[in-house]
């Protein structure tokens, strides 16, 4: 793969907010695209196949990473695999547009040791553990068992969030968009 091109890399422990955050990067700037991940798990009601996520059986995910179709992949929870593909970087890059990740915390650390120095690391916290427990409930998007899950992933994830280039704590909206937006400019504006 040729690494012409600059890539933005949000991580977050689930909950704090990342996705907001990239979605509302996406609609203020059209020179930016999500990478869109492939993964094992349901789809969400709200969720569209090809836009949010690339849903594959968890057969097919394997056969994917057989084949060595993934520029990194995790199993992030049981049976909940999720990857980025080497075709969706290639479709991104050939749109001649900016890939922007929302990946796990291991997953944005592999992907900033494969991109090297034309990536980006932005780590997104919530304000408290206590917090990041309220989103999660409020999004009403997990069992009780899947959000303990969570919430545990969460503790170890915050331990690497120095190893980002930015920790951007996502307190109120409107603030961490302009926060977001900063970040990105002045990356994009460089070099
Ligand atoms: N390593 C890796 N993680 C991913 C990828 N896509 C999504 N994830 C992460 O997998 C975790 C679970 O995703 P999801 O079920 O959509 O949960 P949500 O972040 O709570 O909405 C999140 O931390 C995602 O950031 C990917 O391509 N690679
Ligand atoms: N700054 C914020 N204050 C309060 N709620 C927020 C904030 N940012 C995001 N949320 C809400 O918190 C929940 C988790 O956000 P989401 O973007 O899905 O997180 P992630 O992608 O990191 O799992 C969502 O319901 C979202 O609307």
């Amino acid at each position: 793969m040729k690494l012409n091109e600059k890539v933005i890399i949000f991580s977050a422990p689930s909950g704090a907010g990342k996705t907001t955050i990239v979605r509302h990067l996406l609609s203020v700037n059209n020179t930016l695209a999500f990478s869109i991940s492939a993964c094992s798990r349901e789809r969400r009601n709200t969720e569209i196949d090809g836009k949010d996520y690339y849903f594959l059986s968890v057969d097919d995910f394997k056969r994917k990473i057989q084949s060595k179709s993934f520029v990194e992949w995790e199993e992030v929870y049981k049976d909940h695999y999720y990857g980025t593909l080497i075709s969706e970087v290639h479709r991104i890059w050939e749109g001649h547009k900016i890939i922007v990740f929302d990946v796990d915390v291991v997953g944005g650390l592999n992907l900033k040791k494969y991109f090297g120095d034309k990536a980006i690391s932005i780590f997104v916290k919530a304000p408290s553990l206590k917090e990041l427990e309220t989103r999660l409930r409020n999004r009403k998007t997990e069992t009780e068992h899947t959000l303990q899950t969570r919430l545990n992933k969460a503790k170890k994830e915050m331990k690497f969030a120095k190893e980002f280039d930015f920790i951007l704590v996502n307190d109120y909206p409107e603030t961490s968009f302009k926060k977001a937006e900063r970040i990105v400019n002045s990356f994009l504006d460089s070099h």
